[in-house]
């Protein structure tokens, strides 16, 4: 898997094939290639690998964005992996898309192969399918959409269900740039993560804010994981609490 080239995927089927990313062609068809070891559903080259940006790599990770429709989760990858912001009319994701990264966390080469699905309900099978290859989850909502706020909990259910239940789990409140459309307070989210014990910050993939802190965190957080190391404790929303930027007037 690690050597293919795949530089953008798309896969609207209703579930993973066997050469898309979150099926054989990533996670099992590493376990039995020689030279790849497999621990804890990571893969783990035993030489480094380079990933379709030609891009040597360690180990790597999936991780999923989700969230009702309209939150940002394309224009966050995008930010995340191209550095810019989609402007211009709004193109919801069919189906299921993925971009990959890597990352240098402390010095390991870590590969996030980032899916992006689909937050309308008629694709919502389809994200189904690919919850249980999922390392991490970015889970959104739009702080001016307080119907996305209030679909978090429906999102936690279903989260629950069809995830790993070691996964690493965020909760980001993203558009934190649009302060005078903003309805969501940003401790709302904090209360809400605090009650589901999940790491939370806000977002914006217009002006970038925090938007590697979260990838950073999340790969910072499975590396850490992978590691198993004894000596240092590494807690994702400590880290995160330390890193962040926040908007507004109060903090900075
Ligand atoms: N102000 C502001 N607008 C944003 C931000 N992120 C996304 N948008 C806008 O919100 C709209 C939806 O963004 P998308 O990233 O396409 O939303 P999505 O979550 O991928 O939606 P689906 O693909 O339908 O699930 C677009 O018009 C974006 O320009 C942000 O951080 N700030
Ligand atoms: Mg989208």
């Amino acid at each position: 898997m690690s050597r293919k080239k795949s530089a953008k995927g798309k896969a609207v089927t209703s579930s993973p094939s066997a050469d898309s990313p979150a099926g054989k062609g990533a996670g099992k068809t590493a376990r039995s290639s020689p030279g790849i070891v497999q621990m804890n559903g990571v893969v783990h080259p035993s030489r480094p690998s380079i990933s379709n940006s030609s891009e040597f790599y360690d180990i790597a990770f999936k991780v999923m964005l989700v969230g009702d429709s309209g939150v940002g989760k394309t224009c966050l990858l995008v930010r995340f992996k191209d550095g810019a912001f989609l402007a211009g009319s709004f193109i919801s994701t069919v189906g299921i898309d993925f971009r990959n990264k890597v990352l240098n966390i402390d010095g390991v080469k870590v590969k996030l192969q980032i899916w992006d699905t689909a937050g309308q309900e008629r694709f919502r099978s389809v994200t189904h399918a690919y919850y249980r290859d999922a390392h991490a989850l970015l889970l959104l909502y739009d702080v001016t959409n307080k119907s996305s706020f209030d679909n978090i909990k429906a999102w936690l259910t279903e989260i629950h269900e069809y995830a790993q239940q070691d996964v690493v789990l965020m909760l980001l409140g993203n558009k934190a740039d649009a302060t005078h459309e903003r309805v969501v307070k940003r401790e709302d989210g904090e209360r809400l993560a605090k009650e589901f014990g999940v790491p939370f910050m806000e977002t914006s993939a217009r002006s970038g804010l925090n938007v590697e802190l979260a990838f950073n965190g999340v790969a910072k957080e499975l590396k850490h994981r992978s590691i198993k190391d004894p000596i240092e404790k590494f807690k994702l929303q400590e880290y995160v609490n330390k890193e962040m930027k926040t908007t507004g007037c109060c903090r900075s």
